[in-house]
């Protein structure tokens, strides 16, 4: 359901959701998805999104959620057929990979190296793309590897084309095109069934406001976060700034009431008249929630004009003319709290109003005047003062569309009148700030850091995303028994007992902490389980539907050990699909119940202007950086060390010793991941193949692991050890031989080489064992689990 809440879930408990969704269609078994394939696939999307407020992994679960929610309701592969569902569904979860919290606004306005790279056409929807099929090039990630090339060309460009559709500049054009074919829309029509998806991967991506309030508030604030977050930078880089961003600007309700009026509402309605199924699950809701910002406009409105009589007055008291500025004698707050959550608590409709908000650590949305020029055009023409009441801005559309060069047509489309745009970008005339090249460069070199080496790739791609502290493969098995093991545990008991979950619960999937956050007033939120046995009901049926996927799909040697163990052969005979369907709405149904730029003049003019954007080039690749790192840079252009936005913080949750355990284990993925990415650098390279002989680098085999890995040369330089080995006699190094080692490769640290070949490719290939465990520890952490180095030097080199 659209009232679905994410927030109380675990990412895994997320992922394992995901997985379901795919089962629920039954497209695994329809397109002989292979199950762990798909685990992996979702693991490796995780992974992908970054820890930024708003365009993280629980945007994407979200967007997807809205698109299962809305396929099951309107019976979509009755329409469009499972293969487009299966599109629809890997989109949802593909569609803001690598996401950096910057839009294509910022990239395309601060030559970014996507920008470059996409030549400023959809740079994020192009890159998003383009790491959604970097993943699924890898084998155990593929969950297309059973269809045919030219199957795969066929969902590959349908996957495109609904990623590409989320590029918010295309809005309008979509639209226009989508509204033109609803009277005559033809399910036999590829042209119309592709526009339909495109909308619904539209329309999922912004349906926040379609959920209750208490779930969509949350989310608003998020985007505001990242929104302000990017307006900051383009206010200190010199950019000009988006308008929708500006904290100046801007207020929540005139935010939404622009957003939800001319962009989502038109949208959503268009799609409802297609699918009335939808108007009472989404439309209405969105029709709700911009009746809502609109009073609450409003009424910020009522009181901004009250605290301007007021001014007049004291004005008028004091001889002062009531159009000017009160002077500092006249102690009257201009804007500080003109739209404070206080004030609109305040607010007498509110009581009335149907969607309760939260107050709480709402970003500071204090409105101002600040007159900022996009494109020649001065905002004023579309956004009015913000004192003056109309605090409304140009939408996302519009300034999106204004900042995009060129206009790209919806393929594939009915042929229905394709339309041209106008307003395309004359030129900049940036506002810009008083940092210059050199103290940008200082700063740079403050941060020890190579400008040159500040590619995307290298700290987006590079990022270590704090995400789930585990491997793939066995993740969710572990989180079944994990799950499972809690029950017998009788953490049920323990709850009840004690009604209060102190640290040793912390574990718990449904913690006190965590049943906070479920508490819910709305009636569409889901489940506030609010007694321990509503908690323990919760508990219940996530056992059956972890232990129903175990005994159907969990293909686990682990999991079946546990299960053999600890069901002691009492297994029921209850995993069909639709047995585990009723189970999952089982679940839901409960949620129900328990609430939810000649002369010498021009040329330095010239120059001023080509430092002034390599300038911000650089700063916007050294912001880039920082974020990644955790660092945020203040208006004095200091470097502040800040906690990263991990996901657990995020979201207020300890950590626990299982966790930290498992963290180690990420870091080996990590580290794995670490080598695949050199290889994703290569993006403007023509494809090599990825077979073993034409990989160039050293190969790490991992010992006792069914695992290859590849490592670049330079991952590998600071571990290596050069050795002589006479190649001829293949005789095996003795560990003598190994004396000189480096730490923490001792000669002391190998035991035995047990075997020793040449490969193929003229490489030697050595098995080594290590003694200590603790530099076993050490290695493994660096790379991939115990290893020999294959390699093609003469001089081999051995770890
Ligand atoms: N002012 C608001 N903007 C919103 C809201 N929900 C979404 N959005 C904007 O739409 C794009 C969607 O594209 P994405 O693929 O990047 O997610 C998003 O970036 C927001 O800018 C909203 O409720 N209010
Ligand atoms: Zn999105």
């Amino acid at each position: 359901m659209p009232s679905f809440d994410a927030t109380p879930w675990e990412d895994e408990e997320l992922l394992l959701l995901l997985q379901t969704m795919f089962l629920e269609f039954d497209l695994c078994s329809k397109f002989a998805i292979d199950i762990n394939t798909l685990r992996n696939f979702l693991y490796e999307a995780y992974k992908n999104y970054n820890d930024v407020p708003f365009h993280n992994f629980r945007h994407c679960f979200c967007v997807t959620q809205m698109m299962y929610s809305i396929s099951r309701n309107v019976n979509i592969t009755e329409k469009i057929g499972d293969l487009e569902l299966l599109i629809l569904l890997t989109s949802c979860i593909c569609h803001d990979l690598d996401h950096p919290g910057y839009n294509n606004i910022y990239q395309i306005n601060a030559k970014t190296e996507l920008a470059i790279r996409y030549n400023d056409i959809s740079p994020l929807e192009n890159h998003h793309c383009s790491v959604a099929f970097r993943i699924l090039e890898n084998e155990e990630c593929n969950i297309f590897k059973c269809f045919s090339s030219e199957e795969f060309k066929q969902i590959r460009e349908g996957i495109i084309r609904c990623i590409l559709a989320t590029d918010m500049a295309r809005h309008n054009e979509i639209l226009t095109n989508f509204k033109d074919i609803i009277p005559i829309f033809d399910a036999n029509d590829k042209s119309h069934v592709n526009l339909l998806c495109m909308v619904l991967i539209k329309v999922s991506d912004i349906s926040n406001e379609a959920r209750p309030m208490d779930v969509a508030e949350p989310w608003l604030d998020k985007l505001l976060l990242e929104f302000f977050k990017q307006s900051d930078a383009e206010k200190l880089e010199g950019l000009p700034v988006t308008p929708f961003m500006d904290r100046e600007k801007i207020t929540k309700p005139s935010s939404q009431c622009s957003f939800i009026g001319l962009v989502l509402l038109p949208l959503f309605e268009a799609l409802g008249e297609l699918l009335p199924e939808l108007i009472n699950l989404i439309v209405q809701p969105v029709r709700d929630a911009l009746d809502y910002y609109r009073r609450l406009n409003e009424a910020t409105k009522e009181e901004r004009l009250q605290r301007k009589s007021i001014v007049a007055e004291l004005a008028e008291q004091n001889n002062t003319p009531s159009s000017q500025s009160p002077d500092s004698s006249i102690a009257v707050p201009k804007s500080s709290s003109n739209t404070s959550v206080k004030i609109k608590k305040s607010l007498s409709f509110q009581q009335n109003s149907s969607r309760s908000r939260s107050t709480d650590d709402e970003p500071d949305l204090s409105s101002g005047s600040g007159n900022v020029l996009i494109d020649g055009q001065s905002l004023d023409d579309v956004a009015e003062d913000p004192e003056s009441g109309e605090s409304e801005t140009a939408t996302e559309v519009e300034v999106s569309e204004k900042t995009l060069k060129f206009k790209i047509s919806t393929e594939s489309t009915s042929g229905t009148g394709r339309k041209s745009y106008p307003g395309s970008r004359k030129g900049s005339r940036e506002k810009v700030q008083n940092l210059n090249s050199s103290e940008l460069t200082r700063m740079i070199q403050r941060g020890k850091l190579r400008a040159g080496a500040l590619s995307f790739d290298q700290h987006c791609l590079g990022s270590s995303n704090k995400k789930l502290s585990f491997d793939p493969p066995e993740f969710l098995d572990e989180y079944a028994i994990i799950l499972k093991k809690k029950l017998e545990d009788g953490l049920a008991n323990q709850c009840d007992e004690d009604d209060d979950i102190d640290d040793n619960h912390q574990d718990c999937v449904l913690s006190k902490e965590t049943l906070n956050l479920n508490k819910r007033n709305s009636e569409h939120s889901v489940k506030i389980p609010s007694s321990i046995d509503e908690t323990r009901s919760i508990l219940k049926c996530s056992e059956k539907i972890y232990s129903n996927n175990e005994k159907l799909q969990m293909n686990n040697t682990k999991v079946q050990e546990h299960r053999l163990s600890s069901e002691n052969g009492a297994s029921e005979d209850n995993g069909s699909p639709q047995k585990i369907s009723d189970k999952i709405y089982s679940i839901n149904d409960q949620s129900d119940k328990c609430s939810d730029v000649g002369s010498s003049a021009k040329e330095e003019k010239e120059n001023i202007t080509l430092n002034e954007n390599k300038a911000r080039s650089i700063f916007a690749r050294f912001r880039q950086f920082t974020d990644r790192f955790g660092f945020s840079v203040d208006k004095d252009s200091r470097l502040k060390s800040s906690k990263n936005n991990s996901v657990k913080s995020s979201s207020a949750r300890s950590s626990t010793p299982t966790k930290s355990k498992k963290k180690l284990e990420g870091m080996k993925s990590y580290c794995k991941s670490l080598e695949e990415m050199s290889d994703r650098r290569a993006s403007t390279l023509p494809k090599i193949k990825k077979s073993g002989t034409h990989k160039k680098g050293w190969k790490l085999l991992g010992l006792g692991k069914e695992k290859e890995c590849w490592a670049s040369d330079a991952a590998v330089d600071t571990l290596t050890v050069a050795i002589s080995v006479d190649k001829d006699n293949q005789s095996l190094a003795s560990t003598s031989q190994l004396s000189d080692c480096p730490s923490p490769k001792k000669a002391t640290d190998i035991r035995q080489f047990s075997k020793y070949q040449h490969t193929d490719e003229g490489k030697i290939q050595m098995d080594c064992k290590f003694v200590s465990n603790q530099k076993m520890n050490d290695l493994q952490n660096a790379t991939e689990g115990p290893f020999v180095v294959a390699t093609s030097d003469k001089d081999p080199k051995f770890i």
